[in-house]
């Protein structure tokens, strides 16, 4: 057992969901000035994927029907294993500033961003070690960015617990981070020993081959402390070297605690607390959500959106928040026709932007309008004439790092996209 087990009390614990960001901030001045781009983990890429992970029969597939709202994708079954084959499925991603803008450019319809979702098969403890097809299950995890870990909090006589049949989110949730930082390590080791070797080779650079090693080093400490690769600030050239190696525990990850529906309207669970308390002291830059796959099934099957007291759906805020743990952000090009809402890492250039469009306008591109949420959120109708005396029209050069609501016009070549 890596992880430490701190089950004390939190102080002026309220009744949150939430807890620490793990978000930074790049908020550019009104205006949307550059800002230097930020150094993620993870693949460079605007199409992530996320995968629901945790112990054999939590709740994972219940909670992939109720986050893809239909009821005939993946498995959930009450009984361990019911998933073997991972199944996948795109989710909308909700968003108030779409519907917001729909409103405002009077488009016809809107075309949210998605988000690819992974149901995996349950883990056991020892599965890094090959135990109930481990190894194969903690690779399907390696090919997701991002990480669902459930867990369960409600107690089911009826519904076995694979672990002594005792319900313990906190026990479950060291199990399954054992687990993956047990690979990670594997992963390290087999690094250290490659670059080792390769040291030996004549004509190598060994100042730079060393500095792999000391990284990978430092990653086996943290990793011995059970400590997660993405519990630390790593620099630009340091992210460089880690990214290719893919580590299960360098994926940003979103706690759900799987509780009964009662727990859930009453928004308090026995183990709320504990998790909470573990959470903060060993995995501080990761959230937690509290969610009932029974409440939300019973929903979904009676095709009725619940309203929380934020306004948000239970599952608009799981989405949402995981989007932000991806450091995802949305620009928006909007028309008559359409308000489009287009997902990019926080960080890119507006021509990487105009890329996700179509990859023509980024080789193309010239240059762009941008609009920003601030200036647009309080209007009910677009107008152009009005927010250009205003000053609330920006043309932006390739380099302009796009923020998150920013609309956009392109244009690139002969194109122009709004
Ligand atoms: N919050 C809940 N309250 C009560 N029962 C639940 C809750 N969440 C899930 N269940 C039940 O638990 C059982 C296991 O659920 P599910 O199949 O979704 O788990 P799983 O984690 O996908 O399992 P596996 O690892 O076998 O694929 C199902 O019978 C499901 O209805
Ligand atoms: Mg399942």
């Amino acid at each position: 057992m890596f992880v430490r087990n701190t089950r004390g009390s939190i102080p002026n614990w309220l009744r949150v969901r939430y807890f620490s960001s793990c978000q930074r901030s790049f908020k550019a001045p009104n205006g949307g000035k550059s800002q230097a781009p930020a150094n993620f983990l993870g693949r460079a890429s605007n199409n992530l994927s996320v995968g629901l992970v945790g112990l054999a029969n939590v709740g994972k597939s219940s909670i992939f029907q109720i986050l893809t709202r239909q009821t005939s994708v993946g498995t959930p079954a009450n009984y361990p294993f019911a998933t073997i084959e991972p199944t996948k499925s795109i989710i909308n991603v909700p968003s108030i500033k779409l519907d917001h803008y729909q409103k405002l450019f009077q488009s016809n319809k809107k075309i949210e961003s998605n988000l690819l979702i992974w149901d995996i098969a349950g883990l056991i403890r020892n599965a890094s070690s090959g135990a109930g097809l481990g190894n194969k299950f903690l690779n399907d995890i390696r090919n997701v960015d991002g990480i669902f870990h459930v867990i369960r909090g409600f107690r089911d006589d009826d519904i076995i617990h694979i672990e002594e049949n005792k319900v313990d989110p906190l026990r479950d949730l060291v199990i399954v981070n054992d687990e993956l930082i047990l690979k990670d390590l594997e992963f390290v080791e087999i690094g250290i020993d490659k670059l080792t070797k390769l040291l030996k080779r004549p004509g190598i650079n060994k100042a730079e081959v060393e500095n792999e090693i000391n990284i990978l080093e430092r990653i086996q400490e943290l990793l011995y402390e059970g400590k997660k690769v993405s519990q630390i600030d790593w620099n630009a050239e340091e992210v460089n070297i880690i990214n290719p190696y893919n580590f299960l525990t360098a994926k940003p990850t979103l706690y759900l605690l799987n509780v009964n529906e009662n727990d859930y309207l009453n928004q308090t669970n026995e183990f709320l607390e504990s998790v909470t308390a573990w959470l903060e002291e060993n995995s501080p830059r990761d959230k937690l959500i509290m969610i009932s796959a029974d409440h939300e099934t019973t929903l979904l099957e009676q095709e009725v959106e619940e309203e929380t007291v934020t306004g948000s759906t239970i599952v608009a805020e799981v989405i949402t928040t995981m989007k932000s743990a991806l450091n995802l952000i949305s620009f928006y090009t909007c028309g008559p026709k359409e308000a489009h809402e287009w997902n990019i890492r926080m960080g890119n250039t507006v021509q990487e932007a105009a890329g996700c469009i179509h990859t023509d306008l980024q080789k193309t591109f010239i240059s762009s309008i941008v609009y920003k949420w601030d200036d647009l959120k309080t209007m009910d109708l677009f107008n152009e004439t009005t927010l250009k005396s205003s000053g609330k029209q920006y043309k932006q050069g390739k380099k302009y790092l796009v923020e998150d609501g920013d609309v956009i016009i392109i244009k690139a070549g002969s194109a122009k996209v709004r």
